[in-house]
């Protein structure tokens, strides 16, 4: 382990191995992780590496200082997908002219961001840096960061790109390392391509930089004729334009590692001259279900809003639950989602169950419950928990920071239960407490069911005594019955069934 690196180790998917950690810069560590397509609500799948990422921005953050990293998630707002979703939402309007697809685009690509970013806030994850809009970097720009138009001009300079049937194409042979990351060599590619449809491309591995738009489609003014990036070209862009030509660390799902993350490698290394793109290449496994990976296009996939939407079994009871307490519902779901995702490595597949989701979101409970006895105070630092700092560092090995954590709740440790909780972004402050508040509310109406109930006994009426023990029961509410020690008469107690 080298001294630089403060025992951080990560795995590269570049070379395959796990590696020290050691920053370009320790006082400006820098994480690009590419965002999400803003055309539909953001399924759980899609959750995964913005969870992932927010343990090692927090880490990085502990390790290196709050204000000393930068991290980068950019929202692309421009894609065929997009365009395809304006036209089905919006098509009678487009088609009787009083709404243009640009500003159709423009109420998809809105609601969409802003449903993602309502999704996230109650994961427990801190906002990155930087979120740019693919949109934003097209074109030059008056603060001169890097843009897509620029960087493929100078691809073509450089003898990386060409202009064929209105495309701008990247030159897959002109880069004699082509498929580092995903170990795919030009040959293989060839075997398996559609020739008749890629007859313009020198080679079938070679993808678009640029492509022309019809005057229906969103387009921009280029050298190339009106047009639209390609989706490799915004990522190039956006990272280099905040975190420089080579910065520390790239990530995003699997899927990304081919074609995504191979053409903005070339892209970026041909443009700028450089050996490598970023450092660390960093890959989440799939969320999946039955085996499968959960995905849009299969249909087997849960939006974060369906699970965050899910009621607790308590709050089902008649309880009007007013605005305020639906909030503080979604809350616990989302911290319960967090834990159910974390308990895995972040490499290896997960199978989503909601029995796994309810009994993290129990678990999340309990520990703020412990949480609540001591006031727990955020923002202290942790320096009660280096074990759990060393184990979040050797390549955020989930499991056994958790297991540290249970270890504290079972310990009674309720101080270092807090900081690690917090550390791995667990710990909301709003929420101490609120648990008791919730369950507080139904004493009255399960009160009142209890005294009927009794009531039924006295008169021995069994059927309908037990009729409502059922039936609060299928509620989540269990009954128990006992005799008071001193009078000897039945006395029922009840608690939620967790
Ligand atoms: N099931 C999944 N498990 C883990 N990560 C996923 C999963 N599905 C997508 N991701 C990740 O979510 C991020 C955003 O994905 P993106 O918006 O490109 O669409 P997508 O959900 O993968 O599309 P589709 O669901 O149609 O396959 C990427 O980093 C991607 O790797
Ligand atoms: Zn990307």
């Amino acid at each position: 382990m080298s001294d630089a690196s403060q025992g951080l180790r990560l795995y590269n998917t570049l070379t395959r191995t796990k590696e020290d950690f050691v920053p370009i810069d320790p006082d400006n560590v820098r994480m690009y992780v590419c965002g999400p397509t803003v055309y539909d609500f953001a399924h759980i799948g899609n959750a995964r590496p913005v969870i992932v990422f927010d343990v090692l921005f927090r880490l990085l953050r502990h390790r290196y200082g709050q204000t000393h990293v930068t991290y980068v998630r950019n929202i692309t707002d421009v894609d065929d997908k997009i365009n395809a979703r304006a036209l089905r939402d919006f098509g009678g309007e487009i088609a009787s002219g009083t709404l243009s697809l640009n500003e159709a685009i423009r109420r998809v690509t809105e609601k969409t961001a802003d449903q993602f970013h309502r999704d996230v806030a109650v994961l427990g994850c801190l906002e990155p840096t930087v979120e740019p809009r693919a949109t934003e970097f097209v074109e030059p720009r008056a603060d001169g960061k890097v843009d897509m138009i620029t960087l493929i001009q100078s691809l073509i300079e450089r003898g990386h790109a060409y202009v064929a049937a209105g495309e701008v194409l990247f030159d897959t042979a002109s880069m004699p390392d082509y498929g580092q990351l995903s170990k795919r060599n030009l040959d293989e590619q060839q075997a398996g391509a559609r020739v008749a449809v890629d007859a313009h491309k020198k080679n079938p591995g070679d993808f678009v930089l640029w492509k022309l738009s019809s005057p229906e489609e969103p387009g921009w003014n280029s050298p190339w004729g009106r047009g639209r990036p390609g989706w490799h070209i915004e990522c190039s862009a956006m990272s280099a334009a905040y975190l420089g030509e080579v910065f520390d660390i790239h990530g995003g799902g699997l899927d990304l590692i081919f074609p995504h993350h191979e053409n903005e490698i070339a892209q970026s290394r041909c443009a700028h001259g450089t050996d490598v793109m970023a450092n660390i290449w960093m890959h989440n496994g799939f969320l999946q279900v039955e085996g499968q990976k959960m995905s849009k296009s299969l249909g087997n996939f849960l939006t974060i809003d369906q699970i965050l939407s899910s009621e607790l079994r308590f709050a089902m009871f008649e309880l009007e639950t007013s605005m305020a307490q639906q909030e503080v519902v979604r809350r616990w779901n989302g911290l319960g989602m967090r834990l159910a995702m974390l308990q895995t490595h972040y490499r290896s597949p997960i199978d989503w169950t909601s029995s796994r989701f309810e009994l993290a979101r129990t678990e999340v409970i309990e520990w703020h419950e412990k949480l609540k006895e001591i006031s727990f105070r955020p923002g202290l630092g942790y320096d009660n928990v280096p074990e759990v700092v060393q184990a979040l560092a050797d390549d955020l090995n989930l499991s056994e920071a958790l297991a540290l954590v249970r270890q504290f709740a079972r310990g009674s440790q309720h101080r270092q239960l807090g900081e690690a909780l917090e550390l791995i972004g667990l710990f909301d402050a709003d929420l101490m407490g609120r648990y008791d508040l919730l369950v507080s509310q139904l004493d009255a109406p399960i009160n009142r069911r209890v005294e009927e109930r009794l009531a039924f006994i006295a008169a021995k009426n069994w059927a309908e005594a037990d009729r409502i023990r059922d039936e609060l029961l299928a509620q989540g509410i269990q009954l128990k019955d006992g005799k008071d020690p001193v009078t000897g008469e039945r006395v029922t107690t009840w608690e939620v069934k967790r």
